[in-house]
């Protein structure tokens, strides 16, 4: 009997033909059956491990190929997959105290177990029903109590993590685990100021049935309030605003760009900041928007179309592989949004936490020093160095930003504050005042977790 069997097992059944079970779906448009979903839900798991993609774009890539599977399929082998990952340190130390091996088809089954009870549906398409000694183990395993888990397994984190976890966020470790665990992320747009303001934004959506707040965080933020594909509006189509996360648009303003300037975004992406950019630069002066990923740039390219930026040129290259004669020093802005683990995301991309290894973190470290110091060559003295990443870990925000102060002597840090204060930024979010660098957190801004840290470069 597995250790954490104290009590009687559950009863399981099985039926020989399909039959109505808790994960019945509740919504229509559903053509599949409850225990198709399951495996569609297993094999998205079993793939993702093996994918180089997003969660979200395997699962477009998934139901394209599969027609049959109507809106209602989607979203509940959505939620199997989702609820898996959101769980999968607490399903894992459960199963593994009740000596059950982990993988995704047992994961699964668990999870629905939690969530519904102790029945699953048989049929053709259906996953492998768990076997006797499989049944045995799963019974134990809702028995396990969770009060004696580790952090690691409340909390849904790799546990090889733990240590740098407690390092980099202090005592609120938990509370911020928490709220990245288990909180749910809040779609935010960016009003376009090229072509709108916020308020008249709000009104327009309203009017298309998208009801939004303000945000204080940032000027021209707007929260929906409900569920809904703000995306599919006119107003998106117009290029009234783009879709971005209200920490994210606050961390753009600390470049300061301003009319005229010359600022390069070294690792542009498909844009969401250089365009936040381009809005407060009206148009004028120049980005230059540097990405080793071709898609990306051609995303961005389609966006600033829509937005109706101009200042924007893209090239396509590796930021370590030096910069054109008439770049270096003369930039009054260089943005390192640098590749990094995503862990300030994991609420919008849950898959992110089990992708991480310890040999990717100090990859990322040695990547993310080389980028400041290509960064450093184009900025001009007297202009901006500012390092985002969108993790809340040490090892990939104030380890590489104090190793690169270490190696370039002209470079000094600028107070965050200082830094919005001089780009004209009055709403200031609370934070540690005592710091230097920047952390927004889902559980004190309620937005993605974000570092920033804004260094200068010396006049001399
Ligand atoms: C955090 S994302 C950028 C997000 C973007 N700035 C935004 O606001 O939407 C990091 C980007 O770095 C790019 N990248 C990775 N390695 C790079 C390199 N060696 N040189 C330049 N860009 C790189 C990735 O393709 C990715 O688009």
């Amino acid at each position: 009997m597995p250790a954490c069997a104290r009590a009687t097992s559950m009863t399981w059944k099985s039926a020989g033909k399909p039959r109505t079970t808790a994960v019945e779906p509740v919504v229509r448009n559903d053509g599949m059956r409850p225990e198709a979903r399951l495996e569609a839900a297993i094999e998205i798991l079993d793939r993702l491990e093996t994918a180089q993609s997003s969660l979200e774009d395997l699962m477009r890539g998934y139901f394209r190929e599969r027609r049959y599977a109507g809106s209602g399929d989607r979203r509940a082998i959505g939620a199997t997959v989702y609820g898996v990952l959101r769980r999968r340190g607490e399903l894992d130390w459960r199963l593994s105290k009740a000596k059950c091996r982990c993988d995704n088809r047992l994961r699964v089954f668990f999870l629905t177990t939690l969530e519904h009870g102790p029945g699953l549906a048989e049929g053709p398409h259906g996953p492998e029903l768990p076997d006797e000694a499989e049944r045995e183990a799963l019974s134990a395993a809702v028995l396990c109590a969770m009060e004696t888990a580790p952090a690691w397994a409340r909390l849904n984190y790799p546990a090889w993590l733990e240590g740098e976890i407690a390092e980099s966020l202090g005592a609120s470790h938990e509370a911020e685990l928490r709220a990245l665990c288990e909180g749910r992320a809040a779609t935010d747009l960016r009003a376009n100021t090229l072509k709108t303001d916020r308020d008249r934004l709000a009104g327009m959506l309203a009017e298309e049935g998208f009801a939004t707040e303000p945000i204080a965080l940032a000027p021209h933020a707007l929260r929906l309030t409900a569920d809904g594909r703000a995306d599919q509006s006119r107003a998106f189509g117009q290029g009234l605003f783009e879709i971005q996360d209200a920490g994210s648009q606050f961390v753009a303003q600390l470049t300061g760009a301003r009319q005229g300037q010359w600022i390069a975004d070294i690792c542009a992406g498909a844009g969401g900041k250089a365009l936040a950019m381009a809005a407060d630069m009206d148009n004028r002066g120049q980005i230059f928007a540097i990405d080793v990923d071709a898609g990306r740039l051609r995303r961005l390219a389609a966006r600033a179309e829509r937005a109706g930026v101009r200042n924007i040129q893209t090239r396509r290259q590796p930021a370590e592989a030096g910069w054109p004669d008439d770049w270096r020093g003369r930039m009054d802005a260089v943005l390192v949004d640098a590749p990094c683990s995503g862990s300030g995301t994991w609420r919008r991309q849950p898959e992110l936490r089990w992708r991480m290894t310890a040999e990717g973190l100090a990859r990322n470290a040695v990547r993310q020093g080389a980028m400041l110091d290509a960064a450093a060559d184009l900025v001009k003295p007297g202009g901006r160095l500012v390092y985002i990443t969108c993790s809340f870990l040490a090892a990939e925000n104030e380890k590489p930003v104090t190793d690169f102060l270490v190696r370039h002597a002209d470079f000094s840090v600028t107070p965050w504050r200082e830094a919005a204060a001089a780009a004209g930024v009055t709403d200031l979010p609370d934070a540690d005042g005592a710091h230097d660098f920047l952390r927004l957190t889902p559980l004190k801004h309620g937005v993605d977790g974000f570092f920033a840290a804004v260094m200068t470069r010396g006049l001399s």
